[in-house]
């Protein structure tokens, strides 16, 4: 087990674990009632915006964050993490399957942005 995550070294996090944790994190405090759609777009918005405040005002920034401190990286993480649980929450709560719509969504990418052809 690593930390207090419930989850082996090695082992995917799936779709599925998260949408059950978030699930359980808004059974256990009765806060099924604040989590409809309109709710958790609203939330997820904010979520985008801390996201984005992280990134305000740097300019361009490499790809790996290599000069990043270690508690930045931290925070980005967790910004990121709480735009992704909400996008976990709000598709649960609308009845899309998120994992594999975004699956298709590939498929139809591919289809409509075709590979160059070799020459
Ligand atoms: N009604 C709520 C409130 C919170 N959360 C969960 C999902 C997010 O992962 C996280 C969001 O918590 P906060 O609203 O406290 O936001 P931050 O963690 O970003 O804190 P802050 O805005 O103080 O930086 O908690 C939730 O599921 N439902």
């Amino acid at each position: 087990m690593t930390g207090t995550t419930g989850v082996q070294d090695g082992e995917s996090v799936t779709l599925e674990l998260l949408k059950q944790k978030m699930a359980d994190f808004a059974k256990e405090r009765n806060w099924e009632k604040y989590h409809s759609p309109r709710n958790l777009l609203l939330a997820l918005v904010g979520e985008v915006g801390e996201l984005s405040e992280i990134f305000q005002w740097k300019g361009e920034v490499p790809k790996g964050l290599p000069d990043w401190k270690e508690e930045e990286k931290v925070h980005l993480g967790e910004e990121l993490s709480d735009v992704l649980l909400y996008l976990v929450r709000l598709s649960d709560m609308c009845g899309v399957d998120l994992g594999k719509a975004a699956l298709r969504k590939i498929e139809l990418n591919a289809i409509k942005y075709p590979k160059p052809s070799s020459e």
